[in-house]
């Protein structure tokens, strides 16, 4: 047997390497994708590639039927599949579109075909595609108060801001969903409700790539880069992955290219880009395990609670690190505290003898030993203090779980949320503890 290429050292190198179990289960066979394929073969689209298949780690994605090398082309989708601006105003939606004033946004153009389409049902010419999108998602729009509740201070605020910004789109947008009224034989209000817009919003939030159309008069100026590509939407992420993605005008297909190599039958991914947990969570609903870019954000009102409350200086060393652009994305990391962390604690820890000292600290350089060691001692307090209130969250999760169980699987996505952030707390306090032994 050659060394290393047994069984029990294949499963010990996915683990030194973290390296989730991938093979999934084909699903190929379903009667909607099965339907799905047809509809593409009819658009000139064949895959050669890529299967239908649920895995253990991330759910329903695309397995790959056989070895894919860095380099190669994993999908070309053409543009007869894709669901786009141009797609809406050429439909019966279009003179809707081309006489609405103010115009409409190119994200309301293609939520109000979802909802229409998806509500012709057996007429839409789309339901194969329609028939395989999610019935429900996760985003935190989605997700009922009380789960909201259970997030990380930053992300809750973000997850609200969300929630404004949905319902917002829809009270804006009923207007123009009344002039729809002659294309239907019922109330238009039926139709377009709050939950058909929410489902067509998180299907384009979640599930659309960019593709960045020219300007038109009958839209809004809002960005007009969202187009839906059945099929290809399957692809689920992972940060360890390089992709190349975009439409080739030569080839008139959405093309996605690999940048690592994937070996059969095991899960293909792309890289929706370098989000941290709170990003994925905020935009598609999901976080991802082991995830580099995950980090644990401290809030300006923890920053400051270890810090004497008698410091008079205290609110010019704010004020500077506002000016300075120090007082947001301060994190705890996989590899401790950021850089940017220690430097605004560093300045608000600075003595009122060495408060001149300020633009020093801000360029990086050494006051003295003593003052590096209280930074790092007040790093740990702010680290110990997030241990303890995600260890309570965990806690609370789990009682509610056991309470509620209509609320299971939300609860479980904040809980995975609030597990990672509890890994990297971990890590950053043992990072944190070895820096602190060099000044003892
Ligand atoms: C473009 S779709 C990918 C296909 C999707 N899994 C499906 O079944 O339709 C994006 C959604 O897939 C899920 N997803 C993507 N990557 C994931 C991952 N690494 N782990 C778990 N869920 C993931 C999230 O729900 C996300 O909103």
């Amino acid at each position: 047997m050659k060394k290393g290429g047994g069984r029990t050292s294949r499963i010990r190198r996915r683990k030194r390497f973290g390296k989730a179990e991938s093979r999934g289960v084909n699903e190929s066979y379903k009667p909607e994708f099965i339907e799905l394929k047809k509809w593409l073969k009819d658009r000139n689209f064949e895959d050669t590639n890529l299967i239908p298949a649920r895995f253990p780690g991330t759910g329903r994605g695309l397995m790959s039927k056989t070895s894919l090398q860095e380099g190669q082309l994993v999908i070309a989708l053409p543009e007869s599949c894709l669901l786009t601006t141009d797609t809406v105003l050429r439909s019966y939606l279009g003179p809707y579109i081309a006489k609405w004033q103010p115009p409409p946004s190119p994200l309301l153009a293609l939520c109000t075909f979802l909802v229409s389409e998806k509500h012709a049902g057996d007429q839409s010419p789309w339901k194969p595609y329609l028939e395989v999108l999610p019935k429900t998602y996760t985003c935190p729009v989605c997700l009922e108060p009380e789960v909201v509740n259970l997030l990380p201070g930053p992300l809750k605020s973000k997850a609200r801001e969300q929630r404004t910004r949905v319902w917002e789109f829809f009270s804006s947008s009923r207007d123009f969903f009344s002039s729809l009224q002659p294309l239907f034989p019922e109330a238009v209000e039926s139709i377009f409700s709050y939950s058909a817009l929410l489902w067509a919003w998180c299907t384009v939030n979640t599930r659309a790539v960019y593709m960045k159309q020219r300007p038109r008069q009958c839209f809004s100026t809002e960005p007009d880069t969202c187009a839906l590509a059945p099929y290809l939407d399957l692809l689920n992420h992972s940060p360890a992955v390089q992709v190349k993605a975009a439409f080739n005008e030569e080839s008139r297909c959405y093309e996605i290219r690999t940048g690592t190599s994937c070996r059969k039958h095991e899960e293909v991914f792309i890289c929706y880009g370098p989000h941290g947990s709170h990003r994925l969570l905020l935009e598609y609903g999901f976080v991802s395990p082991r995830n580099p870019h995950a980090c644990v954000y401290v809030p300006k009102d923890i920053l400051v609670k270890y810090l004497p409350s008698t410091d008079k200086q205290m609110n010019k060393k704010i004020s500077i690190l506002k000016d300075h652009d120090f007082i947001e994305n301060l994190t705890f990391g996989w590899d401790g505290p950021s850089w940017r962390l220690l430097t605004a604690l560093k300045l608000l820890c600075l003595g009122a003898e060495d408060f001149t000292c300020w633009k020093k600290v801000l360029l990086g350089e050494v006051i003295s030993d003593a003052h590096e060691k209280t930074s790092l001692d007040i790093a740990q307090k702010i680290c110990h203090y997030f241990i303890e209130e995600t260890n309570a969250m965990l806690q609370k999760i789990s009682h509610m779980k056991d309470e509620d169980v209509a609320l299971i699987n939300q609860l479980t996505l904040v809980e995975t949320l609030r597990t990672e952030e509890l890994k990297i707390l971990q890590a950053s306090t043992e990072i944190l503890a070895g820096l602190q032994t060099a000044f003892m």
